[in-house]
């Protein structure tokens, strides 16, 4: 299976959100990572076809998705960033009501909501109703109703927003299990999120992708670019002004920091093998103050 966009272009007013982007995709987790407002929602949301885009074309096995676009639907999971579930209804009713809107097969669905309530470990709350749920447990009900019908292309929009770093490791099993036959897309600004299980990470800035790569392909380009420094506040300050600091720690009266260079910065610098956190902050560097990350 292929997913191909060509040429995507997305205006809002004079806001260019996404910028001729153009990748193909097969079976694997492809992470989009990018600042807030970088294009990932608005791209994601044309690749489901529910955005119209002002230019370009998205391909499903070479075959334009809108102009088979029920057929499409149910091949698509799609978590979006803010949804819009319907707050009465209790987990396993609502589900039930996804299956019916996505023209499932009764007992295929009582099996299939069976199967996913158990993995998102929602077994015990299936009759609580959506309004009585904590952010995680809704973020693990939207990700279940976006797998019900086993979609061969699966999206999820900031996936692991609200959920507790337990969570969100049950959420990275579950995702690579998935990963293996399904054509996952999944946008983040969380480098930890995607830098375990993604196949390949799309870099997604002022509404274009940077590059799409592998991470060891990615890290490699950073080689020889990553320092740690140690030394006290006052030698410390006059590195933290000329360099982009990916991490500060401090212990007593040491401080060491972790820097991007393209050269040596000093005698003492040790050189560190480099993570996507780095590569990260060196594409945004003027847009995050710091990473966010679960390991920080
Ligand atoms: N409906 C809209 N009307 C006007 N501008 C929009 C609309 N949707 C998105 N934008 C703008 O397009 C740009 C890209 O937004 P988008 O939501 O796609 O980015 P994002 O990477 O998903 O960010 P976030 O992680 O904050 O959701 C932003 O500048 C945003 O303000």
């Amino acid at each position: 299976m292929k997913l191909t966009i060509e040429h995507l272009q997305k205006s809002f007013k004079d806001k260019i959100a996404v910028n001729d982007v153009s990748f193909t995709l097969e079976e694997g987790i492809h992470a989009l990572l990018g600042a807030n407002g970088s294009g990932k929602t608005t791209l994601m949301r044309m690749i489901c076809g529910i955005m119209k885009a002002d230019q370009g074309i998205v391909k499903m096995d070479d075959i334009a998705i809108l102009q088979n676009y029920k057929e499409y639907t149910k091949s698509l999971g799609y978590l979006p960033q803010n949804a819009g579930f319907y707050m009465d209804f209790n987990i396993e009713s609502f589900l039930r009501y996804i299956g019916v809107l996505k023209c499932l097969k009764k007992d295929y669905c009582e099996q299939k909501i069976d199967e996913l309530l158990t993995r998102l470990n929602l077994q015990d709350v299936r009759k609580k109703k959506l309004k009585h749920l904590s952010g995680g447990m809704m973020q693990r009900v939207g990700i279940a109703q976006a797998l019900l019908n086993h979609p061969k292309i699966l999206i999820l929009d900031e996936p692991s927003a609200g959920l507790d770093p337990k969570e969100r490791i049950a959420l990275r099993q579950l995702l690579s299990h998935v990963g293996k036959d399904t054509i996952v897309i999944l946008s983040t600004h969380i480098v930890s999120d995607v830098e375990s299980i993604a196949d390949d990470i799309m870099l997604m800035k002022q509404g274009q992708i940077l590059f799409k790569k592998p991470l060891p392909d990615i890290l490699q380009g950073m080689s020889e670019k990553v320092y740690e420094i140690n030394g006290n506040e006052q030698a410390i300050r006059a590195f933290e002004q000329d360099y982009t600091i990916v991490n500060r720690k401090t212990d007593g009266n040491i401080i060491t920091i972790r820097l991007l260079s393209d050269h040596k910065p000093c005698a003492q610098a040790i050189e560190k093998e480099p993570n996507l956190d780095d590569v990260y902050l060196s594409y945004f560097r003027e847009e995050n103050a710091y990473v966010e990350t679960d390991l920080l």
